[in-house]
């Protein structure tokens, strides 16, 4: 069993969201204080995340950070980390050796979204339906973004305990006579329809041609935010059925996600694509989709949903944790480096 100071991280702390398009950085001073938000820089403008570490960090402040607490989206596996979408190699023990650092702990993005789910602040979310909190119950997190990201949040042992998978990846199937017409023009992976086919960025654009080609129209907008901008502005008909879709869709799979973690703690969405249809998942089609889950949609009733709206959540979560570690069960071996 570890001791308490085997699970704390040195101060000043480094803290980052390292994601396909975007890596967002906070240092944080001390256990007490707000984490100092840096400027985000694109992933795109530096060769190596050292270098884009010490120009856009290090060379800017006076504060050495002595410990650094990364989420990146990717599978952790031994001394090198690729990011899936994006061109970085995480080193850690290569970041001990440049940046002056002692420690440097590597967790997945959802786990950092689950982090971010333990205790959010009113103003961070938005209740879409009824349904009331249970204190200490399990929660989970669907992030619509570059992919599907979904982790569930178990209490137990008094510590709030992380659980990253690949749950955007449960197959997707037709239920309504309208799925069944636009089942047949969805691009599948590998003969199948996976959540994270339509729930995710290109998955909008899916979900628009097939419903486009089921009208047999052409799909004229160009993009997933022309898609959801016209739904939104109610200028565009396919539009509009697309995103009330992808609500639906997405109330299916969050329901899904509920009942395999009996999360009466609560359903949460993060990721871009929740804050930019916000008005969209507040309609009546998320919600009923999501209690419609016989025979325990009572029990649905009861869970509720929220929409993240912070905009920085994944960096909230790592604050949280790093400012003590010991309220979570973030497993630590094989994914953090010492000097
Ligand atoms: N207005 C919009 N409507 C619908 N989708 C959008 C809109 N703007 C961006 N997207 C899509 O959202 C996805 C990016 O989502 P998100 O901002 O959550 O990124 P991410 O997965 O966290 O990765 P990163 O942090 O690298 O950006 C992309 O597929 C992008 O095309």
């Amino acid at each position: 069993m570890p001791n308490a100071s085997d699970q704390s991280f040195p101060f000043p702390i480094l803290i980052g969201d390292i994601g396909g398009t975007n890596a967002r950085f906070a240092l944080l001073t001390d256990a007490y204080g707000e984490p100092r938000q840096l400027e985000p820089i694109r992933t795109g403008d530096f060769a190596t995340i050292e270098e884009a570490m010490q120009k856009s960090i290090l060379d800017k402040t006076s504060v050495q950070p002595r410990s650094a607490i990364l989420a990146v989206a990717g599978p952790i596996k031994g001394d090198e980390i690729p990011l899936t979408n994006a061109h970085w190699v995480i080193r850690p023990k290569d970041m001990l050796a440049s940046l002056g650092l002692e420690d440097v702990l590597i967790i997945n993005d959802f786990e950092a979204q689950a982090l971010a789910i333990a205790a959010p602040a009113d103003q961070d979310v938005v209740q879409i339906g009824g349904g009331a909190v249970r204190p200490f119950n399990s929660r989970v997190v669907l992030g619509p973004g570059t992919g599907l990201g979904v982790a569930g949040l178990v209490y137990a042992q008094h510590s709030w305990i992380p659980v990253p998978g690949e749950g955007g990846h449960v197959d997707l199937g037709p239920r309504t006579e309208r799925d069944f017409e636009i089942w047949p023009f969805l691009e599948p992976i590998e003969g199948r329809m996976a959540g994270e086919q339509i729930l995710c960025g290109r998955g909008i654009m899916n979900l628009y041609r097939a419903v486009c080609a089921a009208n047999g129209e052409a799909a004229v907008l160009a993009d997933q935010a022309a898609v959801t901008t016209s739904a939104l502005s109610g200028a565009d008909a396919a539009a509009v059925e697309t995103v009330s879709l992808f609500a639906t869709y997405l109330g299916r799979v969050a329901g899904d996600m509920a009942l395999i973690f009996m999360a009466r703690g609560g359903v949460f969405l993060a990721g871009g694509i929740s804050q930019k249809i916000l008005p969209a998942l507040m309609k009546p089609e998320f919600r009923a989709a999501f209690e419609d889950k016989a025979p325990h949609s009572a029990l649905m009733r009861t869970i509720p949903t929220f929409a993240v709206i912070h905009p920085m959540a994944a960096l909230s979560g790592l604050a949280a944790f790093a400012r003590t570690p010991r309220d979570f069960g973030v497993a630590m071996e094989g994914r953090r480096w010492r000097r």
